[in-house]
């Protein structure tokens, strides 16, 4: 497998062992081999169904809050085993942030959005300035800076999915993951989304599960295609085909899915 070459082994944050997950006895996704690098954006791609967001939220034990949901395999994150009985999911959800596909800002004012959580996570600094320095972050703070105590619920959609991602940067983690964050965004507020994790990337590690394949061409470093294959029992389990950097895989992939996939001839 290719890999980027201005990526080594020890800029691997994220790391998944033979990866399968499982819904009850369905299992969703199998043998899940991937590295997440440090301050890159990897972005995951394929079919509906074949397990991107399964996987995606793995990664902060998010599916530990399904009831039935459990692994086969091994996640390490900065080397520690996050499945490990001493890893406690409440800290690893904050090193390891989220932001979902529809924007789901708190019914609070667009302060509180943000400090809400701080406060939560016992944070004794200057609240204010945690605050503006979030906003700011998801370059959003000249839209709201007058109108800080108006409901965040009072923003158009792409505010207030800025007002999620600054909601999940104020918490300071090291990794955010997010699933299909511009999909209920419209392209000028997709593009402002694109343009902010670019520059996030610098101070953090991106997966970000899309299906627009000019997104994951435009802002991901490496990317992941996972396709599903049809199960004796009729149900479609997931898989990892491919996954290089972004440019081999849009440009000359390794395997024929792969190649099929991005030139749209199925999925
Ligand atoms: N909470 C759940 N309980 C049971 N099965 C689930 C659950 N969530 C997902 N699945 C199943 O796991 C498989 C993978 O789903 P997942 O949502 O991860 O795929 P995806 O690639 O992210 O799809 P999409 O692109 O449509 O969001 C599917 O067969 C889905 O029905």
């Amino acid at each position: 497998m290719l890999f980027n070459t201005t990526v080594t082994a020890t800029d691997t944050v994220l790391q998944t062992d033979n990866l399968s997950v499982f819904y009850g006895n369905f299992k969703a996704v199998r043998d899940v081999n991937l590295n997440i690098y440090k301050n890159k954006i990897t972005a995951f791609i394929g079919p509906s169904g074949c397990g991107k967001s399964t996987v995606l939220r793995c990664f902060n034990r998010l599916n530990d809050l399904i009831p039935g949901a459990h692994i086969e395999g091994r996640i390490t994150f900065q080397e520690t085993d996050i499945y490990d009985r001493r890893v406690d999911p409440v800290e690893l959800r904050r090193r390891i942030g989220m932001v979902f596909q529809r924007p789901n800002p708190f019914p609070k004012s667009i302060y509180e959005n943000i400090a809400f959580g701080a406060r939560i996570n016992g944070y004794q600094g200057d609240m204010d300035e945690l605050v503006e320095r979030a906003i700011r972050q998801a370059a959003l703070w000249d839209e709201v800076k007058d109108k800080l105590k108006q409901s965040g619920l009072s923003l158009s959609g792409g505010q207030q999915q800025r007002l999620c991602i600054a909601r999940a940067l104020a918490i300071e983690p090291e990794v955010i993951l997010m699933d299909e964050p511009c999909s209920a965004l419209d392209p000028i507020s997709t593009l402002r989304v694109e343009e902010l994790l670019m520059e996030l990337k610098e101070k953090y590690t991106i997966i970000i599960v899309t299906h627009n394949m000019q997104q994951a061409s435009r802002v991901s470093d490496m990317t992941a295609f996972y396709n599903a294959q049809a199960t004796e029992k009729g149900g479609k389990m997931g898989y990892l085909v491919e996954y290089n950097p972004t440019e081999v895989i849009f440009q000359s992939p390794e395997q024929q899915a792969t190649q099929e996939y991005v030139s749209g001839r199925f999925g």
